[in-house]
């Protein structure tokens, strides 16, 4: 049985799944996620039947992604059976002006994503790393890169601007947005789930360790909060999100730190860490009594809303609101004070149906539909190989 694998490498994390490929159909096989990765590594995976796989490394921060990528798949290859991997897809978070549809990474490829990682230090390194390392383990089975960036790729133009010199504009230094397999994910769920209404004015909000939103208007993304780099907009686990770039100045200029100071502060000590001084973890600041991390999810919220109500101008009102990853599909305190925040659109929640993360968490006689769509970044990453492996296969001689 052919199979395909899917690698997501992030910051302090690796996503992975395995699908069974028979004709054109995947059906997921398993797939989990090593966490914490630079302090106590952890894997956890399921398979189709629901089994768990647990397994811990010692806590040792010097074990790096490549070493935990070579036992991911020595372990891999002792579950495999008679499965045979065709092809590997990655999720590349910076895809920059020139990439977006799904290609075959190659040296030169490579070469040219290595130019994006000052855009995307806390992602394109890992990606790039994953990439090399399977390289060196299996040098001919081919590797599939998706951008995050490629569902913003027909952003209008004005959404890609930023108000600066246009010589700037030129040079690349744009608005991307990011987070586009999750948002392509929501856009193919909306469609099936809503045929009569895909005209649709939607808020996406992907609210995990990195959070972003994404304003779809007939499937189609108009406006996104993560822009230039994955720091924009919303307030995040260990990112700033928006800040007044005066800021930056000042930290440079008068507490003269370093631009990699500034840089480990703004994606990695900011955000919900840094206001609270205790966690980046949205479940550890709820258990917590300390006025801190009270502040730090109410800072949260009031940028959540803020963002979103910035959004609004691209799609000109609100049919629907969709929360998807970690907080948004499992935290119903978060959802419901957003949506608080954002009544005066005609936006009310069903408390009931909201607690248990139903599917529809809305009021009857809410004029905004609000949905919660667990993502699914792997599956459309999975999906995209197999397409692309079609058209190489139809192209060939
Ligand atoms: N049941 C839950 N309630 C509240 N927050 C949760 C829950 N489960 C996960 N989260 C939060 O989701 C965030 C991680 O989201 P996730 O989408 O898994 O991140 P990423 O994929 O970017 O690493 C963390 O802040 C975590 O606390
Ligand atoms: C782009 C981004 O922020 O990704 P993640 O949520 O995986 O950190
Ligand atoms: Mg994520």
């Amino acid at each position: 049985m052919k199979a395909i694998v899917t690698l997501n490498a992030g910051s302090s994390s690796i996503k992975f799944a395995l699908y069974e490929l028979s004709g054109d159909s995947l059906r997921f096989d398993a797939g989990g996620k090593i966490e914490e990765i630079g302090t106590a590594p952890r894997l956890r995976a399921r398979n189709a039947d629901g089994d768990i796989l647990e397994r811990n490394w010692p806590h040792d921060g010097a074990l790096s992604h490549e070493h935990l990528l070579e036992d991911l798949f020595a372990w891999a290859a002792t579950q495999l059976g008679d499965r045979e991997i065709i092809a590997i897809g990655h999720r590349i978070v910076h895809g920059g002006p020139y990439f977006a549809a799904p290609r075959l990474l190659d040296d030169a490829l490579l070469d040219a994503l290595d130019t994006l990682i000052p855009l995307a230090p806390l992602h394109q390194p890992h990606n790039l790393a994953a990439v090399r390392a399977l390289r060196a383990l299996a040098p001919d089975l081919p590797q599939i890169a998706c951008f995050d960036t490629a569902f913003h790729h027909d952003l209008p133009a004005l959404a890609t601007r930023l108000p600066l010199p246009r010589a700037f504009h030129d040079q690349g230094v744009r608005r991307y947005g990011f987070h586009g397999l999750s948002y392509e994910h929501i856009a193919e769920r909306l469609r099936e789930a809503d045929p009569d209404r895909v005209g649709g004015r939607v808020i996406a909000a992907h609210l995990g360790n990195g959070a972003s939103m994404c304003a779809i208007r007939a499937g189609k993304s108009v406006d996104t909060t993560m822009g230039f780099t994955a720091l924009d907009g919303l307030m995040m686990g260990t990112r700033s999100g928006a800040l007044d770039p005066g800021v930056i100045l000042h930290l440079q200029t008068q507490l003269r730190m370093s631009a990699q100071e500034v840089e480990t502060l703004l994606y990695k000590k900011s955000g919900l860490l840094g206001v609270s001084g205790l966690s980046s973890d949205m479940r550890s600041l709820h258990t917590s009594d300390a006025p801190q991390a009270a502040e730090a999810i109410d800072l949260f919220v009031r940028h959540a809303a803020r963002q979103a109500a910035a959004l609004i101008p691209a799609l000109g009102g609100l049919d629907g609101m969709v929360f998807t990853a970690g907080i948004g599909e499992n935290d119903p305190v978060i959802r419901a004070r957003i949506c608080e925040s954002l009544s005066w659109l005609g936006l009310a929640l069903d408390a009931e149906a909201n607690g248990r993360n139903a599917s529809i968490i809305s009021a009857q006689g809410s004029k905004v539909l609000v949905r919660v769509i667990p993502t699914d970044e792997e599956a459309v990453i999975a999906r995209h190989v197999v397409n692309l492996i079609k058209f190489e296969g139809s192209h060939s001689p």
